[in-house]
């Protein structure tokens, strides 16, 4: 894991550098709720980084704090050596995010006009509408525009000021699986120019086609991160069906697995068993060789079940750590 705890002077090789940061809110209960728990994280220029994980698990409140829309309550964010507000003052940083509204009276062009306009040095309109697919579009009003027309229109609003990196949150919400494709060939050619890329997204998939990192939060905590074929591996969580009727000594003897759940269907039949894994080649081969287990089917586990088996694993050496 790249990470950095001590305070340093800023590193100019990386891009953004985010330095132990905390962020609590309120909670309803009156107590305080941790959202960013001591994240530590570094990325270099011309990166495209996934940030990948469960709704609330703080995705939206780091990206905030890199954009210098949130502060942290301890810790350090630096762009390129500066504040992020700084870094967004200086046309440095683009986002696309959840929240902000478009105006609906506007038409497309005349939105993306005025945001020009508030921009000391921005690309030119026709050029951003072009990149972000809105030329067909150009007169037709916000209030028109479909969910992922809309996506489409922040994401030309993000790119007016030629940013060196941008953030985007979900920037797929709400696009069919075509625009969706599109979107992220567009963002593929910015990334291929050297933008460099932070998007947050539920979509094990997204990440896989288009980051070449994966940054994977849970509650707050950052609990894998590395080349995003890499954590895939890490998280190769599966799961096992065989038709089977194993005594208490052949399930001890099975290699990697983390639990099992048999499934009765009849009396006298053989029983289906489940066997949760996270090293499917391993489980499989034993099965198949040395046991007379039968009708084996192998599904590769869900992202919410790799979530859980590498927090598990987090939560374990966390316990092994404090034990120690
Ligand atoms: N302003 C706020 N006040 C109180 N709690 C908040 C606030 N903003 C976020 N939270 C809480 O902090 C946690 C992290 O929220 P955050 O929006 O950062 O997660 P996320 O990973 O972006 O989730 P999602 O994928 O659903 O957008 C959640 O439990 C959320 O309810």
């Amino acid at each position: 894991m790249r990470s950095q705890t001590s305070a340093q002077e800023p590193d100019l090789s990386q891009l953004i550098t985010v330095a132990a940061v905390t962020k609590e809110y309120r909670a309803s209960g009156g107590g305080k709720f941790r959202a960013v728990d001591q994240v530590s994280l570094e990325f270099s220029r011309g990166e495209v980084t996934a940030l990948l994980g469960p709704n609330g698990a703080g995705k939206t409140t780091l990206l905030d704090m890199i954009l210098g829309l949130n502060t942290p309550d301890s810790g350090r964010i630096s762009i390129a050596g500066s504040t992020p507000r700084t870094a967004v003052q200086q046309g440095r940083v683009g986002a696309l995010l959840q929240t902000g509204g478009l105006l609906p009276d506007l038409s497309v062009k005349e939105t993306v006009q005025m945001v020009a306009a508030l921009h000391r040095r921005h690309a030119p309109v026709h050029e951003v509408m072009e990149t972000a697919g809105l030329t067909e579009i150009a007169n037709r009003s916000v209030a028109k525009c479909s969910g992922g027309q809309q996506q489409r229109l922040k994401f030309a609003l993000a790119l007016l000021p030629q940013p060196e990196l941008i953030i985007l949150d979900e920037p797929t919400a709400g696009m069919d699986p075509t625009a969706r494709h599109e979107f992220w060939d567009r963002m593929a050619a910015l990334a291929t120019g050297g933008t460099t890329v932070l998007f947050a997204t539920h979509y094990l998939e997204e990440a896989e086609q288009f980051a070449r990192r994966t940054v994977l939060m849970h509650q707050g905590r950052i609990i894998a991160d590395g080349p995003t074929a890499q954590i895939q591996r890490q998280a190769g969580a599966a799961q096992i069906k065989v038709t089977w009727a194993p005594s208490a000594e052949d399930l001890a003897q099975l290699p990697a697995v983390r639990s099992w759940e048999v499934h009765q269907s009849g009396t006298g039949e053989t029983p289906q068993i489940t066997f949760r894994t996270d090293d499917a080649d391993t489980l499989a081969r034993h099965l198949l060789a040395r046991t007379p287990a039968h009708g084996i089917s192998v599904r590769p586990a869900s992202l919410e079940e790799a979530f859980m088996l590498l927090t598990e694993k987090q939560d374990h050496s966390a316990e092994q750590e404090v034990s120690a």
